[in-house]
């Protein structure tokens, strides 16, 4: 199914996950879907293997984590969270060098926690990794301190973002 994007996310700087600096890490960038769903691009590197030619499933996962976290800012765009609880579920092997969607959605949200799910989807539209999550609301002077110079949170807009994603069908 065809979804339109409302809106892109901001991105950090160093994140493993999101950071535009970070060389190492994923360079993920998120996207808010018109039915509420959170929409993830990312590509893993053979730097990010386990095995030869699979992503580490701890990879995996911290996209997958950051992806259900930051599905809260849809509807509350000032809450963070910490992640307190993470399960994972590996079905199939993530390859490298391809091109991954993860999505997110909250679950529950309650006034210290929320929760929520995702999944990861490989290029043929196959489900290869599934989590759900539980995060507890922080404000954000007592998760980190950001100096405004290397650890920001900013807007990347990028000519080549995308107007809408397909999300496939589960399998
Ligand atoms: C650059 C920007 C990028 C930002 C991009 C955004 C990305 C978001 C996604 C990535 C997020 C991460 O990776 S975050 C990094 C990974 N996570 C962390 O580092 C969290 C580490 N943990 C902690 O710091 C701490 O455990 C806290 C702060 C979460 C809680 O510590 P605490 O304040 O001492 O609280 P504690 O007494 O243990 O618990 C408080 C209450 O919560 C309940 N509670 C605690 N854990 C749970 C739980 N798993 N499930 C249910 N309930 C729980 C307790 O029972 C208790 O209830 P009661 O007795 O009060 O009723």
């Amino acid at each position: 199914m065809k979804l339109k994007i409302l809106k892109k996310q901001n991105n950090a700087r160093r994140c493993f996950v999101c950071g535009v600096d970070n060389n190492e890490g994923l360079k993920t960038e998120f996207y808010e879907l018109e039915d509420g769903t959170l929409a993830a691009t990312a590509v893993a590197h053979p730097f990010h293997q386990s095995y030869p030619g699979r992503v580490h499933g701890g990879v995996s996962t911290a996209l997958l984590d950051e992806t259900i976290g930051r599905a809260i800012n849809i509807t509350e765009p000032e809450t963070w969270g910490v992640t307190v609880e993470i399960t994972t579920r590996f079905k199939k092997p993530v390859p490298y060098d391809v091109p991954l969607l993860v999505i997110g959605r909250i679950t529950e949200n309650r006034s210290r926690l929320f929760s929520g799910e995702g999944r990861l989807i490989l290029p043929d539209g196959t489900t290869a990794v599934t989590a759900s999550a539980r995060y507890m609301k922080l404000k954000l002077t007592d998760i980190a301190e950001f100096d405004g110079t290397v650890d920001t949170w900013e807007l990347f807009p990028r000519e080549g973002d995308p107007a809408a994603l397909d999300l496939p069908d589960e399998k």
